[in-house]
């Protein structure tokens, strides 16, 4: 059983959506963004960047502790709870002493783990839901650092935001979003809900409503996706900023699917998955079969003095099994990522015949 973060505000089934400008740039802006979001019922949670943490200096750097106060007016005047991004002490206890409800930690912060100590020390004994950003490098372990600390300083409403991680080559996307990062996130701490930031993966409010849906397709329990009155003229970030009007649209077009088996598929699918457990079996003794004869091979280099990486063989092999499994309808890049794992299993194993340590 998934934990619901802030849970009567998440339906059953339903994504947890937080909507709400990159920044908040005047308290017009920030009341009006506000009021529109409260028209869709489906937007749960106002967000607004106050503290701006700018990967150059000379961008708008938020309005810091004085649009505070506008996000209270917007928890008592709209009735939304309201987020913000905090990234050291201060942002922390301005936070609190302003009434926040929500906080959440960047991805440039969760990558330093002596700046998420010190906030999770700050946060100690204090019941708020934090939720915790990948880091900007696909760095699951660091991810799960980040709310480990705040789990050890108490903090029990916790969530994790999927923002992409950053990339160098130019793609249509900002960020690329590593979704075996989030997948592997979810293997390792089940009960930890994830949201999704499509706004950042993007990069462009074009592509917003097609990584929503891949979000849900993957069970992701929430979406944080910026909002703005006029995104165009937005003061940062202006190109993956819907209206919230654009906002209900991608919402209406978001199909919401469930984990859960309806008991008049479930019998089929289990016809389906026990066929996968019996092909899984078959590979796994093919493989077992493989290795066996790899290592006999081993067994006559060793005699015969020959080396265990044989370059002409293993190219060979890769191209006609790459070849052999486009035709299968099976991509090149998977076939070699499948076959590199394989072969370099079988010159770890003829190693160990050799007594040489390949594997460091
Ligand atoms: C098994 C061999 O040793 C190595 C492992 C290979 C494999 O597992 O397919 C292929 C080439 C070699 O680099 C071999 O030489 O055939």
């Amino acid at each position: 059983m998934k934990k619901r973060i802030i849970s009567p505000l998440i339906p059953e089934h339903q994504p947890l959506v937080i909507a709400g400008p990159c920044s908040a740039e005047t308290e017009e802006q920030v009341l009006e963004t506000a009021k529109a979001l409260k028209q869709d019922q489906r937007v749960n949670v106002f967000r607004a960047g106050v503290w701006k943490p700018r990967t150059r200096p000379g961008s708008f750097e938020g309005n810091g502790s004085k649009a505070l106060p506008w996000l209270q007016r917007v928890k008592t005047e709209v009735g939304l709870p309201v987020a913000i991004e905090v990234a050291n002490v201060k942002h922390v206890y301005e936070a609190l002493k302003a009434g926040i409800d929500i906080l959440w930690i960047g991805a440039r912060t969760s990558a330093n783990p002596f700046a998420v100590q010190e906030i999770a020390e700050a946060l100690a004994g204090v019941d708020i839901p934090v939720l915790v950003k990948n880091p900007v490098n696909p760095d699951v372990a660091l991810w799960l650092g980040a709310l480990e600390r705040l789990e050890k300083k108490g903090i029990k409403d916790l969530g994790a935001i999927h923002r992409g991680v950053s990339q160098f080559e130019k793609s249509t996307l900002r960020n690329k979003p590593a979704w075996q990062m989030a997948i592997k996130f979810r293997e390792e701490v089940p009960t930890i809900p994830i949201i999704n930031d499509p706004s950042h993966i993007t990069g462009n409010r074009e592509l917003i409503g097609s990584i929503a849906q891949t979000a849900l397709d993957l069970n992701f329990d929430g979406l944080m996706i910026e909002t703005h009155p006029n995104p165009d003229e937005a003061w940062s970030d202006a190109s993956q900023q819907v209206t919230p009007e654009q906002l209900s649209c991608i919402l209406d077009q978001l199909i919401i699917r469930t984990d859960e088996t309806p008991y008049t598929v479930q019998k089929n699918i289990d016809e389906l998955r026990n066929s996968i457990n019996y092909i899984d079996d078959q590979i796994l003794e093919l493989l077992q079969f493989r290795m066996n004869v790899a290592l006999n091979i081993a067994r006559f280099k060793k005699e015969n003095n020959m080396t265990i990486f044989q370059a002409e063989r293993w190219n060979e092999l890769l191209l006609k099994n790459k070849a052999k499994g486009e035709k299968l309808g099976l991509t090149p890049t998977f076939v070699s990522k499948v076959y590199r794992t394989i072969h370099q299993e079988s010159i770890d194993n003829q190693g160990k015949i050799f007594s040489d340590v390949i594997n460091v």
